[in-house]
C-alpha cells in the first residue's frame, strides 16, 4: 500500500499540519492584536505616537507619498505623526520608536527648501538615536550628478547616530513605479496589513491642443511657446494657481515632463509655457520638440494635473504678494496673477527678468492692463541685455532693499518661479542680505517664502 495514497492518512496529515500552523500562528496573531490595541489606546489617549512619518518635498512627490504612507499606517491602526522634516526636533527624534523619512533632492545633492532647516540644525551634529528604527525613501533623478544625495546623506547620518534601518534605503528615480511599489510592500509588511490601498498615480487624460503661439520671435533666447489645452471629455477638472501638469510624450511615456500652469479654471483651459530645447547636435528635445513643433493643433495629448501645495496661494491669498521670476517662470506667476485678478485684489509687486524688451516682453499687454487696474501696485521688468552691462532681477531687488523690507513688514509673501541657478539662487542671496537669514528662514517656515524653481 502506498503511504501517501491512503485517504485517511492524508486527512490525518493535513489535520496535523493545520494544527501545527495554528499553534505557530496563534502567538503571532495574539501579539499583533495586542500591539494594535496598545497603539490604538495610545492614540486615543492623545499621547505622542511612537511612529513618525517625516517628509521633505519641493514639488509635492515626496509629500504625496508621505500622506499615502501615513494613511496606510492609519488603516492598520497605527497612529503616526505626519510632519515636514523641518518641524522635527531632536527631542522628538529621540522619543520616537520608528520613523519613516520620505525626502527628495535638489541643487547639488541638497535638501529641498522644506528640509534645509533640519539639515542645518541636525545633520552635521551628533544625537544618540539608539532607540530608533527607521526607513528612508529617497526621491531623485539619475540625470543629476548627486543622485538622491539628500536621502543618502540622511540615511548615513541616522545610521551614524546608532539608529537601525528597518530595511535598506529605497531610491526612486523620477517617480519610478517599481520602487514605490517596493516601499508600499515593505510598509504593508511593517504595519502587518495586506489591505493597503492602491497608490497608483491618477491616469493621464486626453487634452486637445487648442492653441499654440510663439511668444518670442527674434529672441536671443530659445523659442518659448504659449500652449492652450482643453479636456477632451469637456469636463474641466479643478486646480489652483501654483499647480503643475505632467505631459507624457509618446517617445518617452514613462518620463512625463512637468510644467507650471499659467491659467486658472475660470479661463476654461490649461495654459502652459514651453521652452523648445535643442541638444548640442541641433536636434529638438524629445518632449519640448513634440509639444512645440510636432503635435498639431487639434491633436489630443496625454496630460494630468498635479497639486503643488508648496506653491499655492493658500493662506497668503489675502496678503500683499511679491512675485519674482524669469523666463518661462512667468508661467507660475501668471497663474497667481490671474487668480488675484479674478478675486479683484491688489497689492501685488511683480519683478520679472528676461533678455530684451523688444523680443521677450511676454504678456506685455496683460501686465500693462493689470498695472492700470491697480492689481499690480509695482511692476519691475528687468531686461538683462538692453544695456552694455548685464542686469538681472536680483540686481533690481538689491537696489529696492528698502521697499522690499517695507513690503515684508506689511506682511507680504514671496513667490519665486524660474531658473534655479540663473535666478533663484541670486534672489535667495539678496533676500538673505536684505532681510537677514533668520528672518528669511522664518518666512519660509511660515509658508511666506515659496519657490517653484528648476
Ligand atoms: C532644480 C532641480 C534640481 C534637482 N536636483 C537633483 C539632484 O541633485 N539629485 C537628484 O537625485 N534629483 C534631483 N532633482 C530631482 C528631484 O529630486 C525629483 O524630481 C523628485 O521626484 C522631486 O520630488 P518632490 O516633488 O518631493 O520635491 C532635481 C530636480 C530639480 C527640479
Amino acid at each position: 500500500m502506498n503511504f501517501t495514497n491512503d485517504p485517511t492518512r492524508l486527512l490525518l496529515l493535513a489535520g496535523l499540519a493545520l494544527a501545527y500552523a495554528l499553534v505557530c500562528l496563534l502567538p503571532y496573531l495574539r501579539q499583533r492584536h495586542k500591539r494594535r490595541a496598545a497603539l490604538l489606546a495610545r492614540a486615543q489617549a492623545g499621547q505622542s505616537p511612537a511612529w513618525l512619518v517625516a517628509y521633505a518635498s519641493q514639488t509635492g512627490n515626496a509629500e504625496q507619498l508621505a500622506r499615502q504612507t501615513h494613511a496606510t499606517l492609519a488603516l492598520a491602526g497605527i497612529a503616526a505623526r505626519l510632519c515636514e522634516l523641518s518641524e522635527l526636533t531632536a527631542a522628538e527624534l529621540q522619543g520616537a520608536e520608528r520613523a519613516l523619512f520620505l525626502v527628495s533632492t535638489y541643487g547639488e545633492g541638497d535638501a529641498p527648501d522644506a528640509g534645509a532647516a533640519f539639515a542645518q540644525r541636525l545633520l552635521g551634529g551628533e544625537l544618540a538615536l539608539g532607540q530608533l528604527h527607521y526607513a528612508v525613501l529617497a526621491l531623485g533623478d539619475r540625470a543629476y550628478k548627486h543622485y538622491c544625495g539628500f536621502g543618502r546623506a540622511l540615511d548615513h547620518w541616522l545610521a551614524g547616530q546608532g539608529a537601525r534601518a528597518l530595511f535598506p534605503r529605497i531610491e526612486v528615480d523620477r517617480s519610478a513605479e517599481a520602487a514605490i511599489a517596493q516601499w508600499r510592500q515593505q510598509l504593508s509588511h511593517l504595519a502587518g496589513t495586506s489591505d493597503a490601498p492602491d497608490w497608483a498615480a491618477p491616469a493621464f487624460a486626453g487634452w486637445r491642443l487648442a492653441e499654440r503661439r510663439l511668444l518670442n520671435p527674434g529672441s536671443a533666447g530659445a523659442p518659448l511657446y504659449h500652449l492652450e489645452l482643453e479636456p477632451q471629455s469637456g469636463a474641466l477638472p479643478d486646480w489652483q494657481s501654483g499647480d503643475l501638469v505632467q505631459v507624457a510624450a509618446p517617445a518617452e511615456p514613462d518620463r512625463p515632463r512637468e510644467y507650471s500652469i499659467a491659467s486658472v479654471p475660470a479661463d476654461g483651459r490649461v495654459h502652459l509655457l514651453v521652452r523648445l530645447l535643442r541638444h548640442p547636435d541641433g536636434t529638438a528635445g524629445l518632449a519640448s520638440g513634440w509639444l512645440c513643433l510636432q503635435a498639431a493643433p487639434g491633436e489630443v495629448l496625454p496630460l494630468r494635473l498635479r497639486p503643488h501645495r508648496r506653491f499655492r496661494l493658500e493662506d497668503n491669498a489675502e496678503l500683499p504678494l511679491i512675485l519674482i521670476g524669469n523666463g518661462s517662470g512667468i508661467a507660475g506667476l501668471r497663474g497667481h496673477l490671474r487668480a488675484c485678478a479674478l478675486a479683484g485684489r491688489g497689492r501685488v509687486w511683480l519683478l520679472f527678468g528676461e533678455r530684451n524688451a523688444a523680443f521677450d516682453a511676454h504678456y506685455a499687454d496683460e501686465l500693462a492692463g493689470w498695472r492700470e487696474t491697480g492689481l499690480l501696485e509695482r511692476l519691475d521688468l528687468v531686461y538683462s541685455r538692453d544695456q552694455p552691462q548685464r542686469r538681472y532681477v536680483q540686481d533690481r531687488l538689491a537696489e529696492q532693499g528698502a521697499a522690499l523690507r517695507d513690503w515684508v513688514a506689511r506682511g507680504a509673501a514671496l513667490y519665486v518661479c524660474g531658473s534655479l541657478d540663473g535666478m533663484a539662487a541670486g534672489v535667495d542671496r539678496v533676500l538673505r542680505e536684505q532681510l537677514g537669514g533668520a528672518a528669511l528662514d522664518a518666512l519660509a517656515a511660515a509658508g511666506r517664502y515659496r519657490r517653484d524653481v528648476y
